[in-house]
């Protein structure tokens, strides 16, 4: 067996073209206990999520984990799935068509396609797709503004070992945080002020809660920068609203097992301000730009319980940005400067192949 990926035949006239790779987490194929079970086996097998130790933890996770989460996680999917699908699987989709329809019609020749770091389309399996369509070109995208170990760095790893398999690589470009993105600054803040308009301009006894996916917080002590990132986003969100620093909370959401995680956490944060009689909150998620069971469940149904119960009146989740033009043209923005020097006006010949057809070189090679 070859080790390296056997290649079509080269052909030496033929184009090349630049490709975007929007990659998101992934999610269950159904809302069933079966389907989420292998959901959940795949992402927590990884070691780029749960870093105790390999043996300890896998016996965990297949004679506990797995057992329980898969059965109570299903509950929570079916309460947000729809006609369509599992939300993050329908956003993310719409996320790549927008953009692709943007780029298209703003004149740029630039495929646009999405995988999944865990379930269906893989990473992988999309990377060899465009590589067959002649994508010589990729710039990976993840849709996590903020970088985190566990979700940029594994998405990233997964490209770099298919790319090990390659015989012939594309050329390969990351981008791993966009937190402060002029673009995705002015999309959160414009999605805030319309929520404002339709809701109501919130008055004294008022919160907008900034909530973000959490992480252990020993990865913070080892130099994950999630933490500095999302208060970087929540620091120039505010700006862009002109909040007072008692107008808004930053805090993280998605606690996973007993050990500590970065705070402080959403749910005490929500009870907090339920008890101490702060009569509305709205709750925005910046590090999720599509809706998924993270917002629309957790914060959206338990978060509101939560405040209401613990004596809050008000509650609001404002939705992801999800496909927003203004979100849309912020990718392209954001993809656009990444990609600076690429051919992306049309399909290309690469020169090093038109030079040697001239020298006729190759001519004789087979393959
Ligand atoms: C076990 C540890 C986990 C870490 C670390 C983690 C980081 C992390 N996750 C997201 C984004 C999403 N996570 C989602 C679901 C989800 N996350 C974990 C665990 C960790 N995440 C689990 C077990 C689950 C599955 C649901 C459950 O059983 O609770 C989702 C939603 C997926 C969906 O299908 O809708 C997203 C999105 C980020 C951004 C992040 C690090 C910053
Ligand atoms: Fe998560
Ligand atoms: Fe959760």
């Amino acid at each position: 067996m070859p080790r390296y990926m056997t290649e079509p035949a080269v052909k030496h006239d033929a184009p090349s073209h630049t490709a975007i790779l929007l990659i998101n987490l992934g999610t269950p194929q159904a809302p069933t206990t079966k389907a989420v079970r292998v959901y959940l086996r795949e992402f927590l097998s990884d070691p780029r999520v749960v870093e105790t130790s390999r043996p300890l933890w896998l016996m965990i996770l297949n004679g506990l984990v797995l057992n329980y989460r898969p059965q109570r996680s299903a509950v929570k999917y079916q309460a947000i799935w729809t006609k369509e699908g599992s939300p993050l699987r329908v956003h993310t989709q719409r996320q790549t068509q927008a953009l692709q329809k943007l780029l298209d019609d703003a004149g740029m020749k630039v495929r646009v396609a999405h995988a999944m770091r865990y379930g269906q389309p893989s990473i992988p399996e999309v990377l060899s797709r465009l590589k067959e369509e002649g994508c010589n070109r990729i710039l990976l995208l993840p849709l996590y503004p903020q970088y985190s170990a566990s979700t940029t760095a594994t998405a990233f790893d997964t490209a770099f070992s298919w790319a090990q398999l390659c015989r012939s690589l594309p050329e390969l470009r990351t981008v791993r945080s966009y937190p402060d993105h002029p673009g995705y600054i002015a999309a959160l803040a414009a999605s805030v002020r319309e929520h404002w308009a339709k809701h109501g301009q919130p008055g004294d006894d008022y919160r907008l809660v900034m909530s973000y996916h959490g992480v252990p917080r020993s990865t913070l002590e080892v130099g994950d920068t999630t933490f500095c990132e999302c208060h970087k986003t929540s620091r120039l969100l505010a700006e862009a609203l002109d909040l007072r620093e008692d107008q808004y909370t930053v805090c993280f959401q998605s606690r996973f097992g007993s050990s500590a995680w970065l705070e402080p956490y959403t749910t005490e944060t929500l009870k907090a301000l339920g008890a101490a009689h702060v009569k509305r909150v709205d709750v925005i998620c910046p590090g999720f730009v599509s809706d998924c069971l993270e917002t629309l469940e957790e914060i959206a149904l338990e978060g509101r319980d939560d405040f209401l119960a613990a004596g809050g009146e008000e509650f609001h989740f404002i939705h992801c940005l999800n496909e927003r033009d203004d979100w849309v043209r912020a990718l392209a923005e954001i993809a656009t400067q990444h990609m600076s020097g690429w051919p992306t006006s049309g399909p290309q010949s690469s020169e090093e192949m038109a030079e040697c057809l001239r020298r006729a070189r190759c001519m004789g090679a087979k393959r």
